[in-house]
């Protein structure tokens, strides 16, 4: 198969073209038909106004001699009449335009924000979301879609409004061809869309030049978040990288802006001067005809019918304009809308396969046995290097299992495979003999109770950032204050303005915040949460990484008596916490490389025994307690880094 060729201008234009067209049937036909319409009448109101006009002025003479009570008279009325309803019809009508063409564009900038967020939440693994090029395409789309001015949505509703500025153009022209010259017509028609053509492509091709800076874009978008947030505040004024930061800042800004400029320049100016050059012969031309047609002893036109071609013509050639409500929108939206597709296309590309249903049923039974790692092996899409490589790991169900490793051995890895966050290159993982891709997704995941290292933070109440552990009960008060009590965060949240029904993020009305380690605590709370409510596999990825000495050291009691029962895989680099754990495995190149229990790998005398023993050594040495870090060691020793976190 031969790859696609590039695509031409025009062919992208039309390709373009058709896709914003098929998007505006979105807004639904009855929107599309009142907006149709309203541009419709405002294209029509002006050439009836101008029409209107001219006879009025053609009527002055007759009116004035015939007097109040002429037919003369009221035949004035009557084209006054309609010139007034006309002009005000516009007024009426031009607002009416500019919201009704809103509605059209938020509708749909909504449809696609709705896909975008079905597409972004509804694949199975998180591998498309951490595709550069799809986050990319999706924070550009992004960017567009927030602000809502060149939204897909806008470059819609400029599409629509096209049909009143054409209306109008095809108006004046018809004016010009009835009462004076049909080829004068065409020629003004000519002029205006060459004068159009050039600053459409102007607007076009400044559009792409703009896309293709997108990058340096999203980095200015970067640094100027980074410099008022509040996450990097902190440490912006404790390194003294204000001034680093507002230089980088100017840079960026400048690499970003002068290509533009420039291109600016290039894209505008000789265009402009070519395709004015032509309309303005064009137009040059057709004036002297209507003049010629005005003038000598036996004029083609009366005097009523030169000022209607005059007026017509002048309108018609106005309407070569920049057109506000169209053009940049639609220039600049169709790209936009761009990115929308390629991240929708994209985003479903690496999506896993299911494997054949086999004989499994749709419903995961309760874990019986094991679960078992089967010659997994692992890489991250569009890397080489394998983080698991031929992995053999037995879960006992019902029992605790810690996994301990140096950083960046694969640990979490592991976990987003149980999850199915990622699926394996190649291997197996079963629950009691049967491949867990052979289960629905969901019902596999509503088994799992995991807490990552970066566990979320929702800006939500205490209470829902514990019961999302197990969303369909997300009412069950009792099961919430069960588990705060259980994880020992009661008295924190009873300090909240409003206890557990605090928003947890100050900036919310009447909101609070927690420090880190009585978030961790909310964290362990969802997850005692997902258990109790009928999740018996729980995954805890250095749960006490933030907790203090005299919480930790309790954590684990606690903890074997909160989830007995359940299935644990305990991560974590501290040693008195992974030492209590029934079955310890040490994980090295992408494979096990000891497991046991405690005494039984101190018995055995290797590698774990050689870590636990850098942090015994510096425990009995009597100046930190169970709190110390192995600091030096770890510096001394690469091996010793798993040790040196461990407390
Ligand atoms: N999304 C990703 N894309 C590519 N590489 C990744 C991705 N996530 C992690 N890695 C790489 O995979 C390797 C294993 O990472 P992982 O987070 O599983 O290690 P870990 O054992 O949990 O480490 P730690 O103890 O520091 O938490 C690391 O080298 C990391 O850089």
């Amino acid at each position: 198969m031969t790859a696609p060729g590039p695509e031409s201008t025009a062919a992208r234009l039309v390709r373009e073209r058709l896709e914003i067209s098929a998007l505006t049937r979105r807004a639904g036909a009855g929107l599309i038909a009142v907006d149709v319409l309203v541009n419709l009448l405002l294209g029509a109101l002006p050439v009836v106004f101008v029409v209107a006009t001219a006879v009025l002025l053609g009527k002055v003479p007759a009116a004035m001699a015939g007097g109040l009570d002429s037919d003369a008279w009221s035949s004035l009325l009557g084209a006054f009449t309609v010139a007034a309803v006309a002009f005000i019809g516009q007024q009426v009508v031009a607002p009416v335009r500019e919201s009704v063409g809103e509605l059209v564009a938020r509708r749909i900038d909504g449809r696609v924000i709705d896909d975008v967020i079905a597409a972004s939440t509804g694949t199975t693994s998180v591998g498309p979301l951490e595709d550069p090029q799809v986050v990319e395409d999706l924070r550009t789309a992004a960017r567009e879609l927030e602000t809502w001015v060149q939204s897909p949505g806008q470059a819609c509703a400029g599409q629509l409004a096209l049909i009143g500025r054409y209306t109008q153009l095809a108006g004046y022209a018809g004016v010009v061809g009835a009462v004076f010259s049909w080829p004068a017509a065409a020629g003004l028609v000519v002029a205006v869309m060459l004068f159009r053509y050039g600053l459409r492509g102007g607007l076009r091709k400044y559009a792409d030049v703009r896309f293709e800076l997108d990058g340096a874009e999203l980095k200015n978008d970067y640094l100027r978040a980074l410099a008022i947030d509040a996450g990097a505040a902190k440490e912006i004024r404790i390194f003294g990288l204000i001034g680093w930061l507002r230089g980088l800042w100017r840079q960026c800004y400048l690499d970003w802006l002068k290509p533009l400029w420039a291109a600016r320049r290039r894209i505008y100016l000789w265009p402009f001067v070519w395709f004015t050059a032509w309309g303005m012969a064009v137009t040059a031309t057709v004036m002297a005809l209507v003049g010629r047609g005005a003038a000598g002893p036996d004029p083609e036109l009366t005097l009523t019918d030169f000022a209607l071609v005059v007026t017509a013509a002048l309108s018609a050639l106005n309407l070569g304009e920049f057109y506000r409500e169209s053009d940049l929108p639609t220039a600049v939206g169709m790209h936009a809308y761009g990115a929308v597709r390629r991240f929708l296309a994209r985003i479903g590309e690496d999506e896993p396969q299911p494997v054949a249903a086999s004989t499994a049923p749709a419903e995961v039974p309760e874990p019986a046995a094991t679960i078992t790692f089967e010659n997994v092996c692992f890489h991250y899409p569009g890397e080489d290097r394998m983080i698991l490589d031929g992995l053999d790991l037995t879960l006992t169900v019902g029992r605790c299992t810690a996994l301990v490793g140096l950083n960046g051995a694969g640990k979490t890895t592991l976990v987003k495979l149980l999850a199915r966050l990622y699926e394996p290159t190649s291997g197996t993982i079963r629950l009691d003999g049967v491949d867990i891709r052979s289960y629905p997704v969901n019902a596999w995941r509503a088994k799992l109770g995991v807490i990552f290292q970066d566990f979320a933070r929702y800006e939500v109440s205490a209470a829902d950032n514990i019961a999302f552990g197990s969303v369909a009960h997300l009412d069950d008060r009792a099961g919430v204050a069960a588990v705060v009590d259980a994880v020992g965060l009661r008295e924190a949240l009873d300090g909240l303005p409003r206890g557990l029904d605090t928003p947890l993020a100050r900036h919310l009305d009447g909101g609070g915040d927690l420090s880190g380690g009585q978030w961790q605590r909310v964290a362990l709370a969802r997850a005692l949460f997902a258990l109790r409510h009928g999740s018996p596999v729980l995954v805890l990825d250095e749960p006490t990484a933030s907790l203090d000495v005299r919480a930790e050291a309790g954590f684990f009691q606690e903890f074997t008596e909160l989830s007995r029962g359940a299935t644990t895989l305990l991560i974590s680099h501290r040693f008195s916490t992974v030492r209590q754990a029934d079955r310890i495995v040490v994980l090295e190149g992408g494979r096990v490389a000891e497991q046991g229990s405690h005494d039984e790998l101190l018995a055995a005398d290797g590698r774990y025994a050689r870590l636990f023993r850098l942090q015994a050594d510096r425990f009995t040495d009597g100046t930190d307690g169970d709190a110390g870090e192995v600091a030096e060691t770890a510096e001394a020793d690469p091996d010793a880094e798993t040790a040196g976190r461990a407390r």
